[in-house]
């Protein structure tokens, strides 16, 4: 099956309950969703699950990836130390949908402590929605591409 409209999502404790909600939406979307969990409430440690994610969307796995946390910044920093992750925080829907369009970002990480759901959904649709522009956004996402080798 092709890949084009599969996303991977995961988080830590902070965030099972936002993440179920995240995936229910993003399939009524029409994306195919493949959630690498955790499940249980247990506290547990973000970076591995970044990490685990990220690794879906640098293989090809999943075309895009959301990941979330309690502030959406730790987990997001995991993500970006797997080579051709560009992920951003969104918090807002704005964001969320320029770091598609200008910074072609292939995650999305959300603060589940941060933002209520349903503006959580409202990013995770922007994000969704959006299509990178390409062009002079091009040479800068290679001037990144560049710095990580
Ligand atoms: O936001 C996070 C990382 O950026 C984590 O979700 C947060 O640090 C977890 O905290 P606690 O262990 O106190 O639930």
């Amino acid at each position: 099956m092709s890949t084009e409209k599969r996303i991977v999502l995961s988080s830590d404790h902070a965030a099972i309950e936002l993440r179920q909600a995240v995936a229910e939406h993003a399939k009524s979307l029409g994306w195919e969703v493949e959630d690498i969990g955790p499940i249980s409430p247990e506290s547990t440690h973000y970076p591995k699950h970044g990490k685990a994610a990220a690794r879906k969307v640098a293989s090809g796995d999943c075309a895009l990836g959301i990941i979330l946390c309690g502030t959406g910044q730790g987990i997001m920093m995991a993500a970006n130390k797997v080579k051709g992750i560009r992920c951003g925080v969104a918090s807002d829907t704005f964001s969320a949908k320029m770091i598609r369009q200008h910074n072609d970002a292939n995650m999305l990480s959300i603060g589940a402590r941060v933002v209520g759901e349903g503006l959580a959904l409202e990013i995770v649709e922007a994000f969704l929605g959006a299509e990178f522009e390409g062009g002079r956004h091009g040479t800068r996402v290679d001037m990144i591409k560049a710095i990580e080798g």
